[in-house]
């Protein structure tokens, strides 16, 4: 199949496929027991910068289910990792990371040690990008069908995890250090903002076909302040990828930005625009030119739950997205505890047309 043929690239260039292509966010995880098995191998920043492992777990999910995008195994916080800020996955706690609370720890990170870094990454890249595009070595009758995606984290929820040292449901230390320390905030803001356009065109030269961003904290910022953290910073890394690499897709995810997500689906250029659980997107769509495509949003607990509850909301969210350009996906993450016969379940019906 020529490139042009891949129906998730097609709508992610603002064509209405039907049935909808669909993939989903955190499709490669611990709800898999082949990628449990793997993880006992090795720990989680060794499986992201082994090429063999990273690999492997990324097309786990496309064997089993052929899903239209393969989005590469890998994490937001590998950029702070990669500049030297100290990162370890903690079992049962997730991400603790030196926090960056003054100058001074801004300037032991080093962006020029970026490349060198993540060369394990985008080596993971190419080789999937010729598996996927290769003859049909991985089981699923691909035949050269699904796009192949690259992501970073947005640089205010990179920034998040860069203060704070760990995960939190409020991120007061960050939000703190943007109100009482502005130009330290800002010039943090600026180092990840060149960082990750720099990043993605590498992903991209490596094989990466479209790239998400993933803004999964920008719902905590007031409006004055979500423009300036987010849009800002997302108009000018998407203005770069299309200033080097003309015509690669962009997915912004704004998480839990409600209202705001139109603003900064307008005003930042990103050519999809990626919502969550909360938003209407029947409401989204007729607020936004047609030629953004939409992407998302089952509720991830429906998929978790299973049987006709995820069926119906499934058909009724690609039913209503209808004519428009939509990707489907969930409005956030696979949860670990989802049985993997629901995701069988959800691609068959999303999938199965006419009845
Ligand atoms: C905020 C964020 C992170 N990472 C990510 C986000 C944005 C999306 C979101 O809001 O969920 C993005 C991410 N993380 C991971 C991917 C890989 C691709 C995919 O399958 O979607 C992607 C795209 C793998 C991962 N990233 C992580 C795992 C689990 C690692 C393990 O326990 O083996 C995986 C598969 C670890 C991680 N990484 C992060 C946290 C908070 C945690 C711990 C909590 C958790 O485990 O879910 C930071």
């Amino acid at each position: 199949m020529t490139e042009t043929g891949k129906p998730l690239l097609r709508v992610l260039q603002g064509e209405a496929v039907w049935p909808p292509p669909l993939w989903l966010m955190r499709q490669a995880g611990r709800y898999l027991p082949e990628f449990r098995a793997l993880r006992d191998k090795a720990d989680f920043i060794t499986r992201c910068m082994t090429p063999d492992l990273a690999t492997e777990i990324t097309l786990q999910p496309i064997r089993r289910y052929a899903m239209d995008g393969a989005i590469l195994f890998s994490d937001i916080l590998i950029l702070p990792w990669a500049m030297g800020q100290s990162l370890e996955f903690v079992h049962g706690t997730g991400p603790v990371l030196g926090p960056i609370r003054s100058q001074a720890d801004l300037d032991r990170l080093d962006p020029k040690r970026v490349p060198e870094a993540t060369a394990p990454v985008m080596e993971t890249l190419t080789r999937l990008r010729g598996i996927l595009d290769g003859p049909d070595t991985i089981g699923a009758a691909q035949g050269g069908r699904t796009t192949l995606l690259g992501f970073a984290g947005a640089p205010f929820t990179v920034a998040c995890y860069m203060v704070e040292g760990h995960g939190s449901r409020e991120f007061d230390a960050t939000r703190g250090m943007a109100y009482a320390d502005p130009l330290l905030f800002d010039r943090l803001m600026a180092r990840l903002t060149e960082a990750t356009a720099d990043m993605l065109v590498a992903q991209i030269d490596a094989g990466a076909e479209a790239v998400m961003l993933f803004d999964s904290w920008s719902g905590l910022l007031p409006p004055n302040q979500f423009r300036r953290h987010v849009i800002a910073p997302t108009r000018a890394i998407v203005q770069e990828i299309h200033a080097r690499r003309p015509g690669v897709p962009v997915i912004g995810f704004p998480r839990l930005a409600g209202v705001m997500a139109t603003e900064y689906a307008r005003e930042t250029g990103v050519r999809v625009l990626a919502l969550d659980t909360g938003a209407d997107m029947t409401a989204m769509s007729r607020l936004l030119p047609d030629n953004i495509t939409l992407q998302g949003n089952l509720d991830p607990l429906l998929l978790l739950a299973g049987g006709d509850a995820m069926t119906q909301e499934a058909r009724a969210i690609r039913d209503a997205m209808k004519g428009r350009p939509h990707v489907f996906n969930l409005g956030h993450g696979v949860v670990p505890a989802t049985p993997p016969e629901h995701v069988g379940e959800l691609v068959r019906a999303v999938r199965e047309i006419g009845q």
